[in-house]
């Protein structure tokens, strides 16, 4: 695991952006896994321009989706995959063949598991997953207590993770299960990069970093991965000791 702190979330997202074209660069048939949430929003718009200027071109590439709110879906405000396909997606003009999204609105929630555990294992893992953290140290959403060898499954999303949720709506939406990526899949992955910016996630990063690997703190097992890249911004690694 490697810790680097960056001046400000600007330098941060474009740092994270041209990582994201080098990867791709040197494997143009790469998978990856991108979060949705606030935190990488700044980066999928450097990245999108590092495309349009032709640095990096994602035409073979994968792309599969982290998480979902359980009973919402790309079109719908707030959901995650709206998120990804507005900033990322949609504007990389992928085809619908290169993108794989929880469908959270079907009946058959675990056989959606099934379906993206399979999209993943047929590409041979992750070549990168890049994740943010929630406020109560969680990863996409696996909330704390949850093992660590699962692979997707659905949730009962936390109280905590319920109310910071509400940020991504217009208006107050019930949010009651996720559908996600397990932390198997993270153990996985080629490699992992934690993106977390804000002075508000400082102690819990400090917790996850520089605490006990537990499941109880899921960012913890970052610790774990060889390949952990943890890229953060001055605000949220201003209580980790050393860095
Ligand atoms: O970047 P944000 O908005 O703080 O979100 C952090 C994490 O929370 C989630 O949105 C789920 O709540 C994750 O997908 C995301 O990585």
């Amino acid at each position: 695991m490697t810790i680097q702190k960056f001046p400000d979330h600007a330098t941060l997202s474009q740092h994270t952006a041209e990582h994201l074209a080098a990867i791709i660069n040197q494997k143009p048939t790469a998978t990856l896994c991108l979060a949705s949430g606030d935190t990488p929003i700044e980066t999928y718009h450097r990245f999108v321009n590092l495309v349009r200027d032709g640095r990096v071109d994602v035409s073979q590439c994968t792309f599969v989706g982290l998480d979902e709110w359980v009973g919402f879906g790309p079109d719908d405000f707030g959901s995650c995959s709206f998120y990804v396909f507005r900033d990322l997606f949609n504007p990389l003009n992928l085809r619908l063949d290169q993108v794989h999204v929880f469908d959270a609105k079907a009946s058959d929630l675990p056989a959606e598991c099934a379906r993206i555990d399979a999209v993943i294992a047929e590409r041979g893992g992750l070549d990168v997953l890049l994740v943010g953290m929630g406020m109560n140290g969680h990863i996409a959403l696996n909330e704390p207590g949850t093992p660590f060898t699962l692979g997707c499954h659905v949730v009962e999303l936390a109280e905590s993770t319920k109310t910071v949720g509400q940020k991504y709506f217009e208006a107050e939406t019930t949010l009651s299960q996720g559908i996600t990526l397990g932390l198997r899949h993270l153990t996985e992955a080629k490699e992992v990069i934690l993106l977390v910016s804000g002075g508000k996630k400082a102690p819990v990063l400090q917790e996850a970093l520089q605490g006990p690997v537990t499941e109880q703190v899921p960012a913890s097992i970052m610790q774990t991965h060889p390949n952990a890249l943890i890229w953060v911004d001055e605000a949220a690694g201003s209580l980790l000791a050393t860095v």
